[in-house]
């Protein structure tokens, strides 16, 4: 049965003067996900108090466990991405993303287990936090006060931050990953301190103020990236470990909010395949045909160009914090550049800033994280509804 009436209603056209019109801004943001989105530096300063109320020192009771693994799914399965790129190549022990319910076959009474769910109720975070338990596994657990989580995790007698739940999961990134990040801290696994946490906190404020709906498009660096997103499919491809974390959180955010198809990945990796897209009928192509006259408002979608994000890992890491020399992740960068500029296929470049790992992620996850919800704006599209998400829960009776 086709009905195309069904899901969110928008248009297929960007609305470029919508971005730069407040009250048209707020009409089509009734959840409040530009504020919420601006919460960021509050999440991280509000989920280190909660955590720090923890009990998180007895995790380091019984020592430096054989692996961590980080359960939950869509943002906090993100959180293990996060935790994994912070605690950087030389972590002593695996830290291993599981988005299943339930737990990985080898879990055990040597492992840690972080189950992180926004609402306390994923089947997967759930699933995973009775798994340990059974297992006699350590556990930690991360979500809305008052959920099943805290239950599962109170009867296990393991640690509990809560999560008060203001927005839908995908804006609460910030405050589910401190939580993760403390509770490593207490393993001895990943170094973050207080300043760091301050600063990441600083960074995110100040990004949210740089891309707050009043600064219009040409000062506001996430109105002018979804404007330049708007319309192409958009490649986002991280120079380093950790971009490669904001690259593919730009992929959910651009796909949840936004509702584009978009693909990302690390560059190291592309530049060995998916680079050859720049070549393709939506790259070099596309540019090669493209009529510089044409009407874009007669645009059947034949135009569908690629647009290129690279986010560039700023090069403030330390030696041992890297897998590879920082100037091969740099020259990887600017050769993708260069491609791109030979084909004619645009590109924006993000960099990072800030000198912890922590601030650094935070700094190319927050312009990014605007640009998904204004580009949902600039085509009408309520950026908070997820009526597909619902149907699918519904239809597979989940
Ligand atoms: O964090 P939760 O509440 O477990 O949800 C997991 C995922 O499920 C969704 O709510 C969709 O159902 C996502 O937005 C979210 O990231």
């Amino acid at each position: 049965m086709i009905d195309g009436t069904a899901g969110v209603s928008g248009r297929r056209d960007a609305d470029e003067a919508l971005l730069d019109n407040p009250a048209a801004l707020a009409e089509h943001d009734p959840g409040d996900m530009l504020r919420h989105t601006a919460s960021a530096g509050a999440q991280v300063r509000e989920s280190a108090a909660l955590a720090a109320e923890a009990n998180l020192a007895v995790l380091a009771d019984d020592g430096r466990p054989r692996a961590v693994v980080i359960a939950g799914i869509g943002t906090a399965g993100r959180t293990g991405d996060v935790l994994a790129t912070v605690a950087g190549p030389r972590c002593p022990v695996p830290i291993i993303g599981h988005r299943s319910a339930g737990v990985p076959g080898w879990v055990g009474a040597a492992d840690v287990v972080i189950a992180v769910s926004a609402s306390g109720r994923s089947p997967e975070a759930l699933g995973a936090a009775e798994a340990a338990h059974r297992r006699g596994a350590r556990l930690v657990a991360v979500g809305a006060p008052d959920s099943q989580l805290q239950s599962v995790a109170e009867r296990a007698r393991a640690p509990f931050i809560p999560v008060p739940r203001r927005a839908p999961a995908r804006a609460s990134l910030w405050a589910l990953t401190v939580p993760v990040l403390l509770a490593a801290r207490s393993l001895g696994l990943v170094k973050v301190n207080e300043a760091d946490l301050a600063e990441t906190a600083s960074r995110l404020d100040a990004d949210a103020d740089r891309c707050r709906s009043a600064a219009e498009s040409f000062v506001n660096p996430a109105k002018s990236l979804a404007l330049g997103l708007a319309g192409s499919i958009p490649i986002v491809w991280g120079s380093s470990p950790l971009a490669t974390v904001a690259a593919r959180r730009f992929g959910d955010t651009l796909s949840a909010n936004a509702r584009y198809p978009v693909v990302t990945g690390a560059l190291g990796e592309a530049g060995r395949g998916r680079v050859g897209l720049l070549d393709g009928v939506f790259g070099g192509l596309a540019e090669g045909e493209r009529d510089i006259f044409a009407d874009p408002a007669e645009d059947d979608g034949e135009g569908t160009r690629l647009r290129l994000v690279l986010l560039r890992d700023g090069g403030l890491n330390a030696e041992d914090d890297t897998d590879e020399p920082l100037a091969v992740e740099e020259r990887r960068a600017d050769a993708v550049q260069t491609l791109a500029e030979r084909r004619g296929v645009r590109c924006d470049v993000v960099t990072a800033e800030g000198g912890s790992a922590l601030e650094r992620l935070a700094s190319l996850i927050a312009v990014p994280d605007f640009a998904s919800i204004y580009l949902a704006l600039a085509h009408g599209l309520d950026p908070m509804a997820v009526p597909a998400i619902t149907e699918m829960k519904e239809l597979s009776n989940q």
